[in-house]
Formats: C-alpha cells, structure tokens, sequence
C-alpha cells in the first residue's frame, strides 16, 4: 500500500532520520511527496541531498500535507501540533513519535477533523528493522491506522498495542537499541581483553546479538530452549552464563526497561 498525497516529517533528527530513510527504501512514498521540516539548517540540508526530498526551516513554510510526522522533542510536540493543525487537509492525520506524550495532548491543539495517532519506533527503522507499536488516539479509523502502519511496517515490525502500554513500550523497542549497542560494545571489549583486534570483535560481537535475535525471530523457540541449544554439559557457555546469573542481568535488564518506561510517563507529566 503507498501513502497518499504529502508527507510532512516534523523534526529531522536521529528518529525522524531513521524513519525516512526506512520509507523511501521501500519506496511506499516517492521522495518528491515528502517535505522535512528541520531547524537545523546543516541537517536539512544533509537530508536533502541524502534522501532527495523538500526540506524548510520553519513549519510555516511547510505547505499542506495530507500526514504529518511530529519527530520533535517530547516537550515541544504541543506547541507544534497547534501551529501544524491549519496546515494538514481535511481528513488527515497527524502522526506524533514523541516518547510520554499522550495522544490526548497532540489531539487537543489540532482541529476536530484530522485523526491522531501515537506511534513509538525504534532507530533501526533506517535499514528497514524497526520496531515499532502504534496506538489510535482520536478520531483514528481503521483507514488512518492502516496509513500508519503502512509507512511504519516499511521502517519494520509493527505491533498495535494500548495507549497505557506506550511507556512500556518506550522502555523496551523504543530505547531498547541502546541497550543492544551497550551490549554488542561490550562483548567487543571482552574480546579485545582476550587478544582479539578491534574489528574481529566487534563484527563476531554484532553478528552474534544479530544472528541470534534472527534464530529467536525465525524459529518460533523459546529463548531458552535456543540457550539450551548452546550449552554443552559441563562446558564453556554454562561458565558464562553462571557469571551472568550471579551478576543479575535479568533483574539488570527489567530494571532498566522499567526505568526508561518511568522516564516516559515523567516526560508526559511535564
Ligand atoms: N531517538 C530514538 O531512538 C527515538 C526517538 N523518539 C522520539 O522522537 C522524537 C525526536 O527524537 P530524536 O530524533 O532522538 O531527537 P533529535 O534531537 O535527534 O531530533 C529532533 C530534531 O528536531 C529538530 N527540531 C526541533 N524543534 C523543531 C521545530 N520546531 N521545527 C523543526 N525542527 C525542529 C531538531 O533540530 C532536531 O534535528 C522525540 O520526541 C523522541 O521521544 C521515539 C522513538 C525512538
Ligand atoms: O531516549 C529517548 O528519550 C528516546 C525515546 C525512545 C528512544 N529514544
């Protein structure tokens, strides 16, 4: 399915980068139907030659759209969503990524007849392996749902949840790639410690977290029943693995997730 009419993308920084990038991959929008809307003048410039689209300073200069994007900070999407409102047609939909923002506070500074939508994505939607959920918010139809998850399902997964499992979400896919490139950085030194050269590690280390995410993804097991797969009786994996245990990463994990997902309802708060 391919996006109709002007795509306004509010913001081109690191989220709304990545997102464009994963739409014109797959080419649901031509690049002549999207506009960036970037203070930055050397970042709207880098994407207008990156990506081929329009780029403006200012939103006042954006033109109509039929969807826009608000890929700005949480704590400006309000005053945004209320300049942006007489610039979306009839029937269109705003589209806000902003963690902790709720889709109430975006709805109330547009006009009645354009829907919202509140979608939390991830930044490896640049190479088309997102993640990301999406909640209807007012005025959303099934027709205004299906245009979000056709330009988020070209940035990667896409999971429709409630909008009070947003924060959980944030926590988890939204800032979860930060915690993947810990890891994988992580797992380089380690090899580095080892004796390895820098690049080895870091590409075993990538390819590793990669390939086993995939095996997750691909083979419908369980995590551990795959875990059980690397553990030989008595061997090197079960050595680590104590280690890991003793440390806590489960707990380490969940209480970072529940951390970034308390951030996000703070933000809300604001
Ligand atoms: N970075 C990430 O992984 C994710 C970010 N988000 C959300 O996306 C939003 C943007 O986050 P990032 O891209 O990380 O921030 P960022 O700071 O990299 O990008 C924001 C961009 O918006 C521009 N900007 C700010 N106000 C503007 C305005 N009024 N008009 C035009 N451009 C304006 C800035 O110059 C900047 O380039 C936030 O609300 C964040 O919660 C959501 C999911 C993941
Ligand atoms: O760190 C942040 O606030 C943003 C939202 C989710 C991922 N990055």
């Amino acid at each position: 399915m391919a996006i109709e009419g002007r795509l306004g993308l509010v913001g081109g920084g690191n989220m709304g980068a990545a997102l464009l990038g994963g739409l014109l991959a797959k080419a649901v929008i031509e690049p002549g139907r999207v506009v960036v809307v970037e203070k930055d003048a050397a970042k709207a410039a880098a994407l207008g030659e990156r990506f081929g689209v329009e780029t403006r300073a200012e939103l006042a200069a954006m033109g109509r759209v039929n969807v826009a994007i608000l890929a700005i900070k949480p704590a400006d999407v309000a005053a945004c969503a209320k300049a942006l409102g007489p610039l979306v047609g009839e029937g269109g939909l705003v589209i806000s990524l902003a963690a902790g923002v709720s889709s109430q506070t975006v709805a109330a500074e547009l006009p009645p007849n354009l829907a919202v939508v509140r979608a939390m994505p991830n930044t490896p939607a640049l190479i088309g392996r997102g993640a990301t959920a999406i909640c209807p918010g007012r005025g959303a139809d099934a027709a205004a749902m299906q245009t979000a998850a056709t330009i988020f399902e070209a940035a990667g997964r896409v999971v429709v949840v409630a909008e009070r499992q947003m924060e959980a979400v944030t926590g988890l896919s939204g800032s979860g790639p930060g915690y993947v490139y810990l890891i994988i950085e992580a797992l380089a030194d380690a090899g580095v410690r080892l004796g390895l050269d820098r690049p080895t590690a870091l590409s075993l280390a990538a390819a590793t977290v990669g390939g086993s995410a995939e095996m997750v993804m691909r083979s419908g097991q369980h995590p551990a029943a795959l875990k059980d797969q690397v553990t030989s009786p008595g061997g090197t994996t079960m050595a680590g693995l104590a280690v890991l245990e003793r440390a806590g990463l489960r707990g380490l994990l969940m209480d970072a997730v529940a951390a970034a997902a308390a951030r996000g309802a703070e933000l809300a708060g604001k």
